[in-house]
């Protein structure tokens, strides 16, 4: 039973508070009493003051008493609605800290990429934009006007039970039998069905297309503003609806209340009426309970349970996403250093690996052997799995089977930060940090003379100050071109061979430079990393011969492996690939009358 009840989302969202702002927690709590007391208090008060004047006793004390608990009434009101807000945005905070970790935290990357778990990381990361709900910081508030009523009513009902035992279970009883025959009439939790998630999901996906700089060109060349703004309406609209529908009151189930909370007060409060007029009870005892009666009806069915519901499913889904993500991007993690390594050579041995238990494996049985200090060119098809490789060699997964190994040893076996710290990367999708040049040569910090070294290699000398900050939108703020983007890249990862990357993995690093451009870093890259083990992804052929060796994958195996004339003079996958852009670029040389040199 407990068990049960510590699973519901509920629980774990009035659990997460004190974690997330204790003494408020306190404060809120004790507000959240005491407002819900003032209205008891204030009828016995008014009943009171009736009685005074019914006895023509002094109204001072009594008076007073009253004035005391309505100005406290009113004064709590604000400042618990204060709390609460305040209690809200802590709380967000708190989510949004635990979520940051659980998605950084995990050596693996397996925990970000799970469809499983893409549910709950939509629902955590945007709970608080107030596209999808309120925002915390307002749904607090909704929370604690609904426990306010509910003690509220709990309260007016025991004062009533000082007029008789069976007033406040007639009362309470009718009013409690609300929840539970409008829960099918007004169920907010129908808010979180996967048909409105769904429509939510499109509609801030329609919004996001609109508002953000980066789809704007696509949407202007290929005419789809009109589109977009249909999109965001008619998702809207469809939101709306099944809103509605899932919290329009539906006509059986209320009158079913209206008889049972009508017929309940008739009988109460004509027993009230009844013991007042027989002289049972005195005005001010009628008065009081008359009052208290009216206040029973606080327990109604109301936006409690919408605002807990809407609330408590991004914090279930926050403490759900902690295990599973730490699950999902586990690697098992090693003792060995990896200081020098590779000395002698980077084996795939047998790799076998698919990113979902149930697809079939990128790599299947995959063998390969790097030589240390030399440099390896891969090439294939499109989803051949060359990034896949890059990506198990950083040890962002491990393979299913199979080993990936260093020296001899498996890279499974070395400590994971020490042999990140070996490698360095530029990646296809590379990272355009929102902050100065300096940090985006060197994230982790390196000396100047060190960046800008790094950032002549990659001829990027001169694009701008260090101090600048590579994005719009900050004072002396600027933003690049691609290629000048990739050109940062490239002294990001020369900047780590400086710093000591032995091993370095170019995943289409030259794809948006112009040719002329790409020929000239390449060699100063190849100069700038001679000493390491490089490993070049590219569908660049005239960048791909200067490797030392040069692999073809295909189907999830290494089909050819040679020196640039060996697999030429095979005549195999490689030779047919390299005429086919050698004939591309010969044409497009004629028409333009340029004469490109990269295939010389
Ligand atoms: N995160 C992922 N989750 C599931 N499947 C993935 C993921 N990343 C890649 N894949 C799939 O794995 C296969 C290999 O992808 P990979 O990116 O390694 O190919 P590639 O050879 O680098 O392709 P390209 O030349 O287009 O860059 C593809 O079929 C792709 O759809």
């Amino acid at each position: 039973m407990l068990h049960r009840l510590r699973e519901r989302n509920e629980w774990k969202f009035f659990a997460a508070l004190p974690h997330a702002a204790p003494g408020l927690t306190v404060a809120w709590w004790a507000g959240l009493l005491l407002r819900g007391l003032l209205p008891a208090a204030f009828t016995v008060a008014i009943g009171v003051v009736t009685g005074a004047v019914q006895r023509g006793d002094r109204l001072a004390l009594p008076l007073a008493l009253a004035g005391t608990v309505f100005v406290l009434m009113q004064v709590l009101t604000p400042i618990h609605q204060a709390v609460s807000a305040t209690l809200g945005d802590r709380t967000a905070a708190w989510l949004y800290d635990r979520l940051t970790e659980a998605c950084v935290r995990p050596p693996g990357i397996g925990h970000l990429e799970d469809a499983r778990l893409a549910g709950d990381l939509t629902l955590a990361r945007d709970f608080d934009t107030g596209m999808t709900g309120p925002p915390l910081n307002i749904s607090v508030d909704f929370i604690a006007r609904g426990l306010v009523d509910l003690i509220g009513g709990v309260a007016c009902a025991a004062v009533l039970a000082a007029f008789a035992w069976w007033a406040p279970v007639v009362l309470a009883g009718a009013w409690l039998a609300t929840h539970w025959l409008l829960r099918e009439s007004a169920v907010w939790k129908d808010r979180n069905t996967e048909p409105v998630r769904a429509a939510e999901r499109d509609a801030e996906y329609a919004y996001r297309l609109a508002v953000q700089p980066a789809p704007a060109k696509e949407l202007r060349l290929f005419g789809l503003a009109d589109w977009v703004i249909d999109r965001f309406v008619a998702r809207r609209t469809t939101l709306h609806a099944l809103q509605y529908e899932a919290t329009r009151l539906r006509e059986r189930p209320l009158a079913w209340s209206l008889a049972l909370v009508l017929g309940a007060n008739v009988v109460v409060f004509w027993a009230i009426a009844h013991a007042a007029s027989d002289g049972a009870l005195t005005l001010g005892r009628a008065v009081a309970f008359a009052s208290s009666a009216v206040g029973v009806s606080m327990i109604a069915f109301g936006g409690l349970n919408w605002a807990l519901d809407g609330a408590a499913a991004p914090v279930a889904a926050v403490l759900r996403l902690g295990p599973a993500m730490e699950r999902g991007g586990a690697l098992r993690a090693g003792t060995r250093s990896a200081a020098a390594m590779p000395a002698r050579e980077i084996r795939f041995r047998d790799v076998t690996f698919a990113y979902d238990d149930d697809a079939p494996p990128v790599l299947d049985r995959f063998d390969l052997t790097i030589p240390a200090g030399t440099s390896l060119a891969v090439v294939g098809q499109n989803g051949a799995g060359k990034t896949t490789l890059a990506k198990l060699l950083c040890r962002l997964y491990d393979p299913q089977s199979g080993t990936i190994e260093i020296d001899g040893v498996d890279l499974r076996d070395l400590e994971v930060a020490a042999w990140r710290a070996r490698v360095t990367a530029v990646f296809q999708d590379f990272t355009r940090f929102e902050l100065p040049l300096r940090e985006n040569v060197a994230p982790a910090g390196a000396p100047d003379d060190a960046v800008r070294g790094a950032l002549a290699a990659a001829g990027a000398d001169g694009l701008a100050s260090l101090d600048t900050v590579l994005a719009r939108g900050y004072e002396g703020g600027t933003d690049l071109s691609g290629g000048q983007w990739q050109r940062v890249a490239l002294a990001r990862a020369l900047c780590a061979v400086q710093l000591g990357a032995g091993v370095v993995l170019l995943d289409e690093p030259t794809a948006q430079l112009d040719v002329r451009g790409e020929s000239e870093i390449f060699d100063r890259v190849l100069a700038a990393t001679r000493h390491c083990t490089t490993i070049l992804v590219s569908h660049r052929f005239s960048t791909v011969r200067h490797a030392d060796r040069i692999c073809v994958v295909e189907g999830g195996r290494v089909v050819e492996l040679g020196t640039h004339d060996e697999l030429m003079s095979r005549g195999g996958r490689y030779r047919t690939m390299f005429e086919l852009q050698a004939q591309r670029f010969a044409a497009d040389a004629d028409e333009e009358g340029v004469a490109y040199d990269v295939l010389a």
